[in-house]
């Protein structure tokens, strides 16, 4: 593969039918594609929706400073983290119900994320369960995202078959004991597990179905009466930060911890034994108020003062976001919406199409402020502005 760059030039020598090519084109192009309770799903956040546009406008507070005559011909994205290789330090966010948004679900993040040679991070609340995802795409690097259930029994048998199948790394996300008071999702009053979508690592899970009368598949009743059991499973708002050691006591993998913003949860979470961080207010879905994970970043990169890496999500919309997240001290970037509407758009090549030009814009935009390479990146390359 050349540089991501060179993507520009086979988008300028297609016939003009192609993809949108900006975060808002695909958002409109998938909310013409999508139902209008799937779009808004996605689309969706917490309560006002206030901390979902402050996700957006902290970024315009922050100015790259372009450096110019640096050689920047031999351009390198790639990085690993936690032992995982990845080609950019940009990886498919955790997204659950990816089934409301297109039929190929998993299998296109996964396929996308695989040619691209970047990790995909698979949702706890994925349809297709886990072990499948893994195996149609071999080749493929990821990661798995824990929504540690109400029991202990469960979250360990999740851990262990996403060990067993590969995956790299555990993401425990800790800011979900409960799903948020989404106001255009009560409207439809759409909550899409209650059709048996995003359950899937739960419907093939032994210990799950132990605890459950009847096998969900046998009739209407039985996947009723899963789904029930799921959602009394489902969100643990018992967790502290003690219980990490028990998590990383049931794997040998990398433990990320998702969803802090809090210079002080930050310390604590490693005191526990975290071997990541994303800084992260969930897109804005759940703490409507809160404040920008962007501006959360600088504090907990602080904070952790380089112990372990901090990766950042919430608001990634182009290539210059990536370079100021980067630049305020995040080793890599989880984008979520982005992908999600390449997937509502065109599926697979949707997805991959929208990751190409989001990395791209990033390769284009590093060389033209005169980095070679995503860790030239420093607090000298953004000024901020009031
Ligand atoms: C439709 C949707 C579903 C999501 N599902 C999950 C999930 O299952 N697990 C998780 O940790 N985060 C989930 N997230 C949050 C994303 O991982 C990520 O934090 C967020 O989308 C980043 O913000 P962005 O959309 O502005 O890039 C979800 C986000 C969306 C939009
Ligand atoms: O919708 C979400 O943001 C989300 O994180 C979620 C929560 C529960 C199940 C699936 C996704």
């Amino acid at each position: 593969m050349g540089h991501f760059g060179d993507f520009q030039h086979e988008i300028y020598a297609d016939d003009g039918e192609g993809l949108p090519i900006s975060y808002d084109g695909l958002e409109q192009a998938a909310k013409a594609a999508m139902t209008p309770q799937s779009f808004a799903f996605v689309a969706g956040a917490a309560g006002t929706e206030r901390t979902a546009r402050a996700n957006l406008s902290a970024f315009d507070r922050w100015r790259l400073v372009p450096r110019v005559l640096r050689d920047v011909s031999e351009r390198d994205l790639s990085t690993t983290l936690f032992g995982t290789p990845m080609a950019a330090p940009v990886l498919l966010a955790p997204v659950g119900l990816n089934s409301i948004v297109h039929d190929d679900a998993e299998s296109a993040p996964a396929a996308a994320a695989a040619a691209l040679g970047l990790v995909h991070v698979v949702s706890t609340a994925s349809t297709t369960p886990l072990e499948k995802i893994a195996s149609a795409e071999p080749e493929g690097r990821r990661w798995f995202q824990l929504y540690w259930p109400r029991t202990d029994e469960l979250a360990k048998s999740l851990v262990t078959r996403a060990e067993r199948a590969g995956y790299q790394a555990i993401v425990l996300t800790v800011d979900t004991c409960a799903v948020s008071w989404r106001p255009r999702d009560l409207a439809y009053r759409n909550l899409p597990f209650h059709t048996g979508q995003g359950i899937g690592n739960y419907l093939t899970d032994p210990v799950f179905r132990a605890g459950l009368a009847e096998p969900p598949e046998s009739s209407e009743d039985a996947l009723r009466a899963a789904i029930g059991e799921w959602s009394r499973q489902f969100g643990n708002p018992t967790l502290t930060f003690a219980d990490l050691a028990r998590l990383k006591s049931w794997t040998s993998l990398p433990v990320v911890v998702k969803g802090i913003c809090h210079a002080e949860d930050a310390r604590a979470v490693l005191d526990a034994g975290a071997d990541g961080i994303i800084v992260s207010n969930h897109g804005g879905r759940q703490v409507d108020g809160a404040r920008a994970a962007l501006d959360c970043l600088p504090d907990v990169v602080a904070a952790v003062s380089g112990r372990v890496p901090v990766l950042f999500d919430s608001g990634i919309r182009c290539g210059a976001d990536i370079l100021v997240a980067l630049a305020l001290g995040a080793s890599a970037v989880l984008v979520g919406r982005h992908w999600v509407y390449g997937l509502g758009v065109g599926g697979r090549r949707g997805v991959e199409h929208a990751m190409r030009c989001l990395l791209a814009e990033f390769d284009l935009m590093l060389a033209l402020s005169g980095y070679a390479r995503p860790a030239q990146l420093d607090r000298t390359s953004v000024v901020r502005e009031s």
